[in-house]
């Protein structure tokens, strides 16, 4: 197998007395689209944002092209960001502005000197192509559906021409014809650029249609990684009950209350 291009090691986070990853343990392969599962508030999101250096680990190793970049400067920061691109939950787009001011914020942010408005202006017009939203630069985000925000949300993190892209919970919200169009897109995606994709989801149906590989969060470590194939068969009931969307038979009132 190829070098991980990312590599989590011995990672630890915690917000005061809550810990959230005792020993996070995770390599993603180039070219890959890994899922990540597991339940609310497991720390998945916080995973993306550690990667990203968002939040900060409080101990251990994250790698990115086997550069360490939990000490980076912010400025060499920037440019990590530059590389691994993030669809926020939402598509977290400014109302304020236009449909293609949005998708133009990344190059706005890294190229400003680079790029000349016409070179920004033919960039946002291909990747609001790719996400099938030719176009619409002159849209106010208001006057969109949730589809197609998530769809420009993915169009303002491609336009950087990513190495890596991080979906937070991509489908959530959607109707089953929108979530079925981004699952396309991300597969589509791959293809297109051949991008590594790292997806946060709760939707199995999404999970299992669009990963190489999944990775199982459970009490602040990654307890399986495999193949969709390989979850389907597990025999690790975290894993089997996560999938089938059952709960432990024997769960008490108090861990429901901190569900
Ligand atoms: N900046 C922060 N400060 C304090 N606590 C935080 C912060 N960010 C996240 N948390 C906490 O960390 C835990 C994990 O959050 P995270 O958003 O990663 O969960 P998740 O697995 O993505 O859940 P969900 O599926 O519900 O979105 C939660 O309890 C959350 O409240």
């Amino acid at each position: 197998m190829a070098e991980p291009l990312i590599r989590f090691s011995r990672v630890r986070k915690a917000f005061g007395p809550k810990v959230i990853y005792r020993d996070l343990n995770l390599e993603v392969y180039p070219g890959e689209t890994l899922t990540i599962m597991g339940g609310s508030g497991v720390g998945k999101s916080v995973m993306l944002k550690l990667l990203i250096r968002l939040l900060d680990a409080d101990d251990g190793s994250i790698q990115f092209h086997g550069e360490e970049i939990t000490r980076l400067s912010e400025a060499r920061i920037a440019g990590v960001r530059q590389r691994i691109a993030m669809l926020f939950q939402g598509g977290a787009l400014f109302d304020s502005i236009s449909v293609g001011e949005n998708v133009a914020y990344g190059l706005h942010e890294h190229y400003r000197k680079e790029m000349t408005e016409a070179q920004i202006a033919d960039r946002v017009n291909w990747a609001l192509s790719l996400v099938g939203l030719p176009g619409i630069e002159q849209m106010r985000p208001g006057d969109l559906s949730g589809g197609m925000k998530k769809r420009v949300g993915l169009a303002r993190a491609i336009a950087v021409q990513p190495e890596v892209l991080l979906y937070d919970e991509p489908t959530t919200g959607l109707d089953p014809i929108n979530t079925e169009r981004i699952n396309h897109l991300i597969k589509g995606l791959k293809q297109a650029l051949n991008v590594t994709s790292i997806v946060v989801t709760h939707d199995m149906k999404s999970a299992f249609t669009i990963s190489d590989r999944m990775a199982m969060i459970f009490r602040g470590e990654v307890i399986a990684t495999g193949t969709p194939d390989e979850f389907r068969r597990s025999t690790d009931p975290h894993v089997a009950d996560f999938i089938t969307g059952t709960a432990p038979v024997n769960e008490d009132v108090q861990t429901l209350l901190g569900a």
